[in-house]
């Protein structure tokens, strides 16, 4: 034995060729945490000071490679100074290229994932021969960083700018045929012949036949590309990334402006500007929000983890209501390998939802991610019914039927005597409270809420409602069912709009109200699309349909009386009146016409200011400043709400239900995180100047009192 630790173990294999394996103690996946990186460097020394080694073959003994970095040591790391993250990199760089200058060829075994910090490793050895099923990648920007383990100096000279930028900015976890192509890898081998594959480099190398130090010089020395062919590269590529990435996210023009500087320089100088680049990302408050959202997912994770052990198994499941939500939710559970009836009242409703169906999957099958025979199972395990035939063999039901308490009432009880005792009666209402379907149950404790986001197969968020007489086993069933079907399942207490649309209608009273004092709606939308969400209130109101935001808004208003009913006439009021419903009859705030793809594209429409006119008192100009503060102020108060009454455990599942349940921008890191982020004592500050507009601009006690004590929501 070279070395032993307890992430790394260096042995001597054959002939003279030593083999350094990866393979963390009590973790399932290996990661550079610090212990590993403090290993790295005390392997390479013991590599080092054997005098006969002839070759090293990097491997890892378990399923992955090396996942990355281990993340959950970002928050404290990226506390530090700039001076101090500069020092860290390159300290750990100093390990990683101490690597590289081993007196001998080396060669990565790469038998599964290996990304970030991970790849990084593979890219210090000469050579790389890659699984099949294993896939590398860097996916640093999707942290608000960019590789800084000399990941873009060596991807840079080994592969080309065009290549590494793609691979650096776009972030994406590449195949092996992908990665051989683009020259990241030599070559791609079954797993079990990966050792026997890096041995025969190796033993090349020592032969004269194969050149390791041409390729290691290749990879320590200036990009080959002169001034000419380097401006281009690098200009194209920033004006490229720079307007898909846009300013909310600067980590990927920056990793192309570090690669730039350091394009003429040789290893060692290029890692140092990597280090200050990448100090200076890490140092920003996008990546402090992103770093934060990976950390709360992977709670939601957990906390889903632990629930699927108490669930039943869902082996058949049923819906309700063959609606825009049903179908989807059959088609969703299909796809993913549930199989589901689904049963409507009429035919007409029927023939819609397995229409829809067809061409979700019909459009997999155009983007060859499904061959024609897979579609045709999926379709069939979809089964299309008008009366409650098979219901004694359905596990779970989720009811997709009107928005109406009387018709939900109903159907509920009806189905509950249709299917099995320890059957789960789910209801995707989006507002009313689960308490109140209840009511009318034999067993309440077998039913909770299980709400799905339009579209079903895009929106990744589902909440789950537990209602006061829900079993843990039906929130458990839910959970794990929700999970089966590709979604991140929230488990939230009962109350109006739970917590997604509980917080949505505060945001649109906001718009209402700015509307009323005179803001041009677009305005509105411009700057709230600026701030970072996918769309502005008055285009997200026309995607939900009127009739939908205005029912709802009525539900919301008899559950919040104090702060969600309005006095007067809004602009959503005027629509809805006008049978504006929005994209549904193509015409809301905005006309909708149909472009060259047969997409719907907004047009302004001057109408819509004619209506307007009644609700409109007087007319003011507002700064940006005025309408975000306008609209985000009543957002994160009821979000403070929602925290305070108990309908999310923690800060942590409230900010990930509002960025995945209605887009907030991610690298604000959420509601909470946002009031966080401004200082909670600024916060209230702000929210007291607006305090004339109402309740729902009014904090909250326990929050005047974490201003006080400088109590924040997370840390
Ligand atoms: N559309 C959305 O954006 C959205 C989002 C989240 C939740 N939801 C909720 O999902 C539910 C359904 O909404 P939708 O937009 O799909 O409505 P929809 O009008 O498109 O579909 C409702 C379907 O239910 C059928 N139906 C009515 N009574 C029935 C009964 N007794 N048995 C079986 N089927 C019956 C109708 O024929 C219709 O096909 C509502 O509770 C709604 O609030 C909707």
């Amino acid at each position: 034995m070279i070395y032993e630790g307890k992430a790394i173990t260096v042995k001597e294999i054959e002939g003279g060729i030593a083999q350094l394996d990866f393979d963390l103690q009590g973790e399932s996946v290996n990661k550079f945490n610090r212990l590993t990186i403090e290993e790295l460097h005390a392997a390479t020394d013991a590599l080092k000071a054997q005098k006969k080694l002839k070759g090293l073959v990097v491997t890892s003994s378990k399923d992955s490679f090396i996942v990355g970095a281990d993340i959950t040591e970002f928050t404290d790391l990226f506390a530090g100074s700039e001076e101090d993250l500069v020092a860290n990199n390159l300290k750990a760089n100093a390990i990683f290229s101490a690597v590289e200058d081993l007196p001998f060829p080396t060669v990565t075994a790469i038998n599964g994932i290996a990304l970030g910090g991970g790849f990084e490793m593979c890219l210090a050895t000469d050579f790389r021969v890659m699984a099949p099923k294993a896939k590398v990648g860097l996916p640093e920007v999707k942290l608000g960083i960019f590789p800084g383990f000399g990941g873009t100096v060596r991807l840079s000279r080994l592969v080309g700018v065009d290549n590494a930028v793609e691979w650096i900015c776009g972030g994406a976890e590449n195949r092996a045929d992908v990665a051989l192509k683009t020259g990241a890898v030599d070559a791609v081998v079954e797993p079990e012949k990966l050792v026997e594959a890096a041995v025969a480099i190796i033993n090349q190398c020592n032969e004269g036949k194969l050149d390791h130090e041409a390729r290691r010089e290749e990879k320590k020395g200036k990009i080959k590309l002169n001034a000419m062919e380097s401006m281009m590269a690098f200009e194209i590529s920033k004006a490229f990334v720079g307007g898909k990435a846009g300013k909310n996210y600067p980590a990927p023009v920056e990793a192309i402006k570090v690669m730039q500087k350091h394009a003429g320089m040789t290893r060692d100088k290029a890692i140092e500007v990597e280090a200050k680049g990448f100090a200076k990302m890490a140092k920003t408050n996008v990546a402090a929000c992103l770093v934060g959202l990976f950390l709360n997912d992977q709670e939601l994770k957990k906390k889903a983890k632990a629930w699927e052990k108490e669930a039943s198994e869902v082996k058949l499941a049923a819906v309700l209501g063959a609606g825009i939500m049903g179908g989807g939710v059959a088609y969703q559970s299909a796809l993913k390998g549930t199989p589901i009836i689904m049963k409507d009242i009429n035919q007409d409703g029927i023939t819609l939802g397995l229409n829809e169906a067809k061409k979700l999957l019909t459009k997999r099958v155009d983007k060859g991610r499904m061959k024609a025979g897979q579609m045709a199972d999926v379709l069939n395990s979809i089964t299309p019914t008008l009366n409650y035939g098979d219901f004694k063999n359905v596990d779970l039901v989720v009811e997709a039927v009107v928005e109406n308490p009387k018709v939900k009432d109903a159907v509920l009880r009806e189905v509950e005597d249709a299917v099995r005792e320890d059957a789960i009666l789910t209801s995707n209402t989006s507002t009313i409270s689960i308490d109140l379907l209840a009511k009318n149950l034999k067993r309440p404790e077998n039913f909770c809420g299980m709400h799905f986001f339009n579209p079903v197969h895009m929106m990744p968020l589902v909440e789950v409602i537990r209602g006061k007489k829900t079993s843990d086993r039906a929130i458990a069933t839910t959970v794990a069912y929700a999970k089966a079907m590709g979604k991140t399942p929230i488990v939230v207490n009962d109350c109006p709009g739970f917590l997604v649309n509980r917080v949505l209608f505060p945001y649109f009273g906001g718009f209402v109200g700015l509307v009323r004092d005179g803001a041009d709606f677009q305005k509105v939308d411009k700057v709230m699309e600026k701030f970072g969400w996918p769309m502005g209130p008055a285009y997200l109101l026309d995607v939900v349909g009127m009739d939908t935001g205005k029912h709802a808004g009525e539900v919301m208003a008899d559950g919040f009386p104090d702060r969600m009913k309005h006095a007067e006439t809004t602009a959503i009021d005027v629509m809805f009146e006008n049978n504006r419903y929005g994209q549904k009859n193509d015409v809301g705030f905005y006309k909708y016409e149909l472009d060259r793809k047969g997409k719907q594209k907004k047009v302004v429409d001057e109408e819509t200011y004619k209506l307007l006119e009644p609700v409109v008192q007087g007319k003011n100009e507002f700064s940006d400043e005025d309408i975000i503060a306008r609209m985000m102020i009543p957002l994160c108060l009821e979000t403070v709400r929602c925290l305070e009454d108990g309908i999310v455990e923690d800060p942590a599942d409230a900010d990930m239900g509002l960025i995945f349940g209605i887009g907030f921008p991610p690298f604000r890191g959420g509601a909470l995180r946002y009031i966080d982020d401004m200082g909670v004592d600024k916060f209230v500050e702000l929210a007291d100047k607006y305090a004339d507009l109402g309740p729902l601009y009014h904090p909250t006690d326990k929050l005047r009192e974490m201003a006080k004590t400088g109590k924040k929501f997370f840390g």
